[in-house]
């Protein structure tokens, strides 16, 4: 027999299943306890496929009669693709629901709680909260802003410098580390580097995992489109490709890059403004964006307070050179008043490197 807490605990790793595969979606596990016998369990998948909820009911079958049901995210009440999951609670005859966080959505927050009270369910709030809001930060963050969250990744040497003074950049970091960046990719909808590192690394900005699925959107802060016509992310058809122009760029230029899975983005002002570039890739349905570089783009990011997470690597290296590049390069901030105040969520190592991984206060 577990507790409350235990049981969430297993709904919250069920819900993990989910990872990087349900986007525009919450990532979401329920799990079905009666008589102190685990009778059906289920994860949220891939969006427009059932609810956690759905499948651990259909698992418990004639044992969610009377049982408690653990869900990481308040059921739903609204006809999306799927039925409402509160009323399924509810036919089942459900006895108990246990819910770790609220959905965030304003429309419906609270609704499905009511639902499964109006029917004389017994609903507990809160257990585990924190973890299950962790789990989804994406997801909250993109219904609260319509914008996508925003990953900052660098690698530089422990002098903090991520090429030579002659732009030699490979390797920084180790194999583990840079197959940590993939898995990073793995997740997210978008990648986005700027012009300079695609003309001076030509990167592919693919998954290269064993069985990776399909790979993110590569984006390009290009504003006067100077991507090499031969570039890898041009050419290779790995993934579709999206160049961010300025509004000055002439249609004939846009027309001699735009192929079948590269589209030319235009923005409204000369230059990129980062805050109108979010809203309209939220507009796309980009909820999560890996920002991989190079040191002018994170510079546009950070100043426009653009960051919603950053994971840092550091070789046991020393580059040095005046003139070597450093992960965060352009404008920068002037006063100590103004700097980009962090806290450090987590310092690990990853083979030869550490990897520290920070949030904005
Ligand atoms: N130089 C390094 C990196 N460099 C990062 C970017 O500058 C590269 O262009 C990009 O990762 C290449 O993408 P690819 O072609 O898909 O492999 N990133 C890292 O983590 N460690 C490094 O040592
Ligand atoms: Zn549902």
């Amino acid at each position: 027999m577990r507790n409350d807490e235990q049981y969430m605990r297993l709904a919250i790793e069920m819900a993990k299943a989910g990872i990087g595969q349900t986007s525009p979606n919450p990532i979401v596990g329920a799990v079905v306890v009666n008589s102190g016998e685990i009778v059906g369990f289920g994860a949220h998948l891939k969006a427009g496929e059932p609810h956690a909820e759905v499948h651990a009911i259909r698992m418990a079958g004639e044992k969610a009669k009377g049982a408690t049901v653990y869900v990481t995210l308040e059921p739903c009440s609204h006809y999306g693709k799927t039925p409402p999951c509160a009323d399924l609670l509810i036919d089942a005859g459900v006895r108990r629901v246990v819910i770790a966080t609220t959905d965030p959505n304003p429309l419906v927050a609270g609704k499905g709680i009511e639902k499964l009270r109006n029917a004389g369910i017994d609903v507990k709030l809160g257990v585990l909260k924190e973890e299950a809001d962790e789990l989804n930060r994406v997801f909250f963050h993109y219904i609260a802003t319509k914008t996508p969250f925003v990953t900052l990744k660098y690698a530089s040497s422990l002098d903090g410098k991520i090429a030579t003074a002659t732009g030699e950049s490979k390797w920084i970091t180790s194999e583990a580390a840079r197959e940590d960046v993939h898995r990073y990719r793995a997740v997210h909808d978008a990648i986005l580097v700027g012009v300079d590192t695609v003309i001076a690394d030509n990167p592919s900005l693919t998954v290269r995992l064993p069985g990776s699925g399909k790979n993110p959107i590569r984006i390009v802060l290009d504003t006067h489109l100077r991507t090499p016509l031969e570039a890898n992310i041009l050419q290779d058809g790995q993934a579709e490709t999206w160049l961010i122009a300025g509004s000055g760029v002439s249609g004939e230029k846009k027309k001699r890059y735009e192929s079948k899975n590269v589209q030319v983005i235009s923005m409204s002002t000369p230059h990129i403004n980062i805050d109108e570039l979010l809203h309209v890739l939220g507009e796309r349905r980009i909820t999560s964006l890996f920002v991989e570089g190079g040191s002018r783009v994170h510079d546009s990011f950070v100043r426009a307070g653009a960051v919603n997470e950053i994971v840092a690597y550091f070789a046991p290296k020393l580059i040095g050179g005046k003139q070597a590049p450093t992960p965060i390069g352009g404008i920068g901030f002037a006063s100590m008043a103004d700097v980009m105040q962090l806290q450090i969520r987590r310092v690990e190592t990853i083979g030869p490197d550490i990897k520290i991984v920070a949030i904005p206060k």
